[in-house]
């Protein structure tokens, strides 16, 4: 029987083109300035470290300069690929509070995914896991189409727990929610991600919203008026 919830967030309950055409092009406006500007400031800081040390890896036999415009170089290039590396994910979502906050854009949620998650939050434990930090999830639900949507979900777990394409990321976050993973349903849009969950032991549905891959491994629905709770054990 099912007692817990964790959703995905872009794709799953909210449209793909509203971070793609919204949110992303916001952070790679802002970002430059942004770090610049609070380069020392803790938060900040840690996640410029980070980016360093992620690319000193990955280019450990190149001479390469890291100046700060060569981390921000970098962090504009993962931003264009749509990489989900933390110090990014991070740092976008500190760079998002100013555009939410100033009113110019909200957090898009689907109707559908609006209605369900209002009914689904008096009998079951609802958590997040997206690739947005915390602090982004947040925001999203601090400042989405419907109003401060926060109060519906009990804890938010984003890539420190691990990415989302890993087993072992389920893992940890079963640990730390202490229920059973066979009684925790994973929402995606995304086939490796219900397929990490899937072998963590996480009972999982497919949202098929815009023609992803998919298979018959996991419930599929095309939104949220198909779901039935009678699919799940
Ligand atoms: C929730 S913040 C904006 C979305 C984002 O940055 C992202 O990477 C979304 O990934 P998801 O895991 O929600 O598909
Ligand atoms: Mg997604």
């Amino acid at each position: 029987m099912i007692k817990a919830i964790i959703t995905d967030i872009e794709g799953t309950i909210t449209r793909i083109s509203f971070v793609k055409e919204i949110l992303f092009p916001y952070a790679k406006k802002q970002l430059p300035d942004f770090i610049r500007q609070n380069q020392t400031q803790k938060e900040v800081a840690i996640q410029i470290n980070e980016t360093k040390r992620i690319m000193q890896n990955e280019k450990a036999d190149l001479e390469i300069d890291l100046d700060l415009e060569a981390v921000i170089a970098q962090l504009l290039q993962w931003i264009e690929d749509d990489q989900k590396i933390t110090p990014l994910k991070q740092l976008q979502g500190l760079v998002w509070f100013e555009g939410y906050s100033k009113g110019d854009f909200t957090g898009h949620i689907y109707n559908d995914a609006m209605e369900f998650l209002n009914q689904v939050s008096n009998d079951y434990e609802l958590y997040v896991y997206s690739s947005g930090s915390v602090k982004a999830q947040q925001l999203l639900f601090q400042y989405s189409d419907f109003g401060d949507i926060r109060p519906l979900f009990k804890d938010y777990f984003d890539t420190l727990v691990g990415g989302k394409k890993e087993v072992q990321s389920y893992n940890n976050i079963i640990k730390q929610i202490n229920i059973a993973a066979e009684q925790v349903l994973f929402l995606s849009d995304i086939l490796q991600e219900l397929d990490a969950a899937k072998s963590a032991g996480l009972q999982t549905c497919q949202l098929l919203r815009d023609g992803q891959a998919t298979s018959d491994e996991h419930v599929v629905i095309n939104d949220f008026t198909e779901f039935d709770i009678e699919d799940f054990k």
